[in-house]
């Protein structure tokens, strides 16, 4: 996709993760697209073959603006403007950044279509990147513990990272029980509107016990996993959510629930820069 000159360099890079909430619920940016470019080289990108005019090129490279916040625990914190900004990463990618945020009873599905609309959106040439919470648990999220605060805990910080990813222009797909609604609302509302789309993998709980594919139900059933959500921990389904999957009459087969993501988000543009 990229055709660098000799001496041009693209680079993603992630930089330090300075960015926090605003009150208007701001995207932030942490990934940069960096380009450098020596001499006369060029570098070809796009469907023209040329890298996007940047929309405001204030020749800095960057600054702090705005006055001195408090936000959480941190204090005297300021706002970094960088030149590079969302809607530049996107015209890059030729796509908008955006959530895709798959939540459901353990054994629905959610793992399996987060790596099926991957591959689909892949093969159409679409950047994306899966934060499945078994995964993220294992690095990231691996002091927390099931218990309802640090699940709730495991959201916000998934939530926060899905948001960095979409602002870097990546369609980025969460993959997490997430079972209070109330967490799920709040990573909604980090996000401009339209930009979090929650998929609801509406399968039952004897569907999803009868899988099993981790032997959990089994455990849990027996007393030997406690809190096991829709055993003896709850899962408040969503209300209003974009895309509900599963139910009979509609396409069950995890290809056939991809395509019906994909085609939602060919739908509301996100497909394309
Ligand atoms: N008590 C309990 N309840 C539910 N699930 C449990 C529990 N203990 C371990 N597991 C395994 O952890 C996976 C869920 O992790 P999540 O980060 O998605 O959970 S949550 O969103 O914080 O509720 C989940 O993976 P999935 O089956 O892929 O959903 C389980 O394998
Ligand atoms: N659409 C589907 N139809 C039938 N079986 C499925 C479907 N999606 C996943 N499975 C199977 O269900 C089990 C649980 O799937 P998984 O993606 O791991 O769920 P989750 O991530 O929600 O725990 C696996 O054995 C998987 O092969």
């Amino acid at each position: 996709m990229i055709a660098a000159g000799a001496k041009s360099m693209l680079g993603l890079l992630i930089a330090s993760p300075k960015g926090v909430s605003d009150s208007n619920s701001r995207s932030v940016g942490v990934l940069r697209a960096c380009v450098s470019m020596e001499g006369s080289q060029t570098m070809s990108h796009n469907k023209n073959g040329s890298i996007p005019e940047l929309k405001a090129v204030n020749g800095h490279t960057g600054q702090k603006q705005g006055p001195l916040s408090t936000v959480g625990n941190s204090t005297n914190i300021k706002w970094h403007e960088c030149p590079v900004e969302k809607v530049d990463r996107q015209r890059l990618l030729d796509q908008k950044g955006c959530v895709i945020w798959v939540t459901g009873l353990s054994g629905s599905g959610k793992s399996t279509l987060a790596c099926a609309l991957n591959q689909k959106l892949y093969q159409k040439g679409k950047l994306c990147y899966v934060l499945d919470g078994d995964n993220v648990r294992h690095g990231l999220n691996r002091d927390l513990s099931f218990k309802a605060e640090d699940r709730a805990e495991n959201i916000r910080r998934v939530g926060e990272v899905a948001k960095l990813f979409a602002d870097a222009g990546i369609i980025c797909i969460a993959s997490l029980i997430s079972p209070y609604r109330i967490d799920r609302d709040a990573c909604r509302s980090l996000l401009p509107e339209g930009d979090f789309v929650e998929v609801y993998m509406d399968v039952s709980l004897e569907v999803c016990e009868a899988r099993d594919p981790k032997g959990l139900y089994k455990l849990a059933r027996a007393g030997k996993i406690k809190g096991f959500t829709g055993i003896d921990d709850p899962y408040e389904p969503p209300l209003n959510c974009e895309i509900s999957l599963g139910q009979e009459g509609t396409g069950t087969s995890p290809i056939e629930m991809a395509e019906t993501v994909v085609a939602y988000l060919e739908h509301k543009g996100y497909l394309n820069a």
